[in-house]
């Protein structure tokens, strides 16, 4: 099978690139190298420089190579920046994911994996959240995304479109073989930002916001390793290959971990101790995200092989203080 793999020199469609090549399939990225580097992208993969709107060179990479599906990872995807500029996420997000489902249908290409959010959700009623939980996104960032989702059942009636939107939550650590890792610039998450107070690049973490209600003040997230989030793209394609049904699928280990949690762990992985600050809340950061992920372990038959937080953030720790 060969599969395009939009975004491909990013965070986790590197790592997914290179986990779709050990299962035996051919990759061909697409990629405009706006926040992803070529470096990442497997060697000796086709790369296409350019936009995952452009119709032109869409209908040329289907021309050439015979894809029998797509994993579109192409996305901005900072939620602030999409508070101050709503459309310009819009355009980039929603408006070119559709060109491509365009050239999909034109080209007659049937399987298509989107990256999704937990922000699809928004502040939730329930926590772990289970798929059927209401999407009321807070921002743009997860209104975009949103909007895809609801789009895609469309291709699938008029055009026999197979899919399945995979709605990640807090994804981090790097390649056990070291061959990727998180390079962001500028970084917003929390785990390399962490790392770099560790790694001595800042004097201290910004900590945003002790007065939520939660045990310890600080927000909760459910954080998966990009591995184990890359092994259930392989699993999505198979089941949809095996006829299973289109549809939404949340990707989490479906335990909370704090921002001190997660800090006191980072502190006994690098035994550096991680002066911290505390700062007030970002906006729109809900208190606490948890997965169910009852639906990927049923019906993609996914179990995570580095749901420990330490192995995940020593992963993190070895890729970020390379060379
Ligand atoms: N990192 C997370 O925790 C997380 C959580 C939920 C969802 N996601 C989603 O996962 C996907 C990948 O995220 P990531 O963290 O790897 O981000 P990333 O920025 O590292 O990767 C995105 C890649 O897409 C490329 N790109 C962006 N816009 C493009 C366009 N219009 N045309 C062609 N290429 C384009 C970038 O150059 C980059 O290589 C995104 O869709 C994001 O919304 C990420
Ligand atoms: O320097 C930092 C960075 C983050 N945080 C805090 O750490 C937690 C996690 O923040 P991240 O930025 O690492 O992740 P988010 O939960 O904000 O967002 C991520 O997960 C979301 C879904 O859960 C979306 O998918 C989104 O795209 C993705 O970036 C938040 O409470 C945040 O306020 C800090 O205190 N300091």
């Amino acid at each position: 099978m060969k599969y395009l793999v939009t975004g491909g020199a990013g965070y986790i469609g590197s790592h997914t690139a290179l986990a779709l090549l050990a299962a035996g399939a051919e990759v061909v990225i697409l990629d405009n190298l706006t926040t992803g580097h070529r470096a990442l992208a497997p060697k000796g993969v086709p790369f296409y420089q350019g936009d995952v709107g452009d119709a032109g060179l869409l209908q040329e990479i289907f021309h050439t190579h015979s894809i029998d599906g797509v994993l579109h990872f192409a996305a901005k995807s900072l939620v602030g920046e999409s508070m101050q500029d709503p459309g310009r996420y819009f355009l980039a997000n929603t408006g070119q994911t559709t060109a491509l489902l365009q050239a999909m249908a034109e080209a007659g290409v049937k399987r298509f994996v989107l990256s999704s959010t937990a922000a699809v959700y928004g502040e939730p009623d329930q926590v772990p959240i289970p798929e059927d939980h209401p999407v009321r996104p807070t921002n743009p960032y997860g209104l975009s995304k949103q909007l895809i989702e609801a789009m895609l059942p469309w291709f699938a009636r008029v055009h026999g479109l197979k899919w399945m939107a995979l709605r990640y939550f807090n994804v981090a650590g790097a390649d056990p073989e070291g061959r990727s890792g998180e390079q962001h610039d500028p970084e917003t998450h929390l785990i390399p930002n962490v790392l770099k107070v560790a790694q001595g690049e800042r004097e201290f973490l910004s900590l945003f916001g002790d007065d939520y209600a939660t045990p310890d003040g600080t927000c909760i997230r459910d954080y998966i390793h990009v591995s184990d989030l890359a092994d259930a793209h392989v699993l999505a394609l198979q089941a949809l290959a095996a006829g299973r049904p289109s549809g939404v699928c949340n990707l989490g280990n479906g335990q909370g971990f704090s921002v001190l949690q997660v800090v006191e762990t980072a502190r006994r992985v690098t035994s550096h101790p991680i002066p911290l600050r505390i700062e007030p809340r970002r906006p729109g950061d809900p208190a606490v995200l948890v997965a169910s992920n009852a639906r990927a372990m049923a019906e993609l038959g996914w179990r995570p092989r580095y749901a420990d937080l330490s192995v995940i953030i020593e992963t993190a720790w070895r890729w970020q203080s390379r060379k």
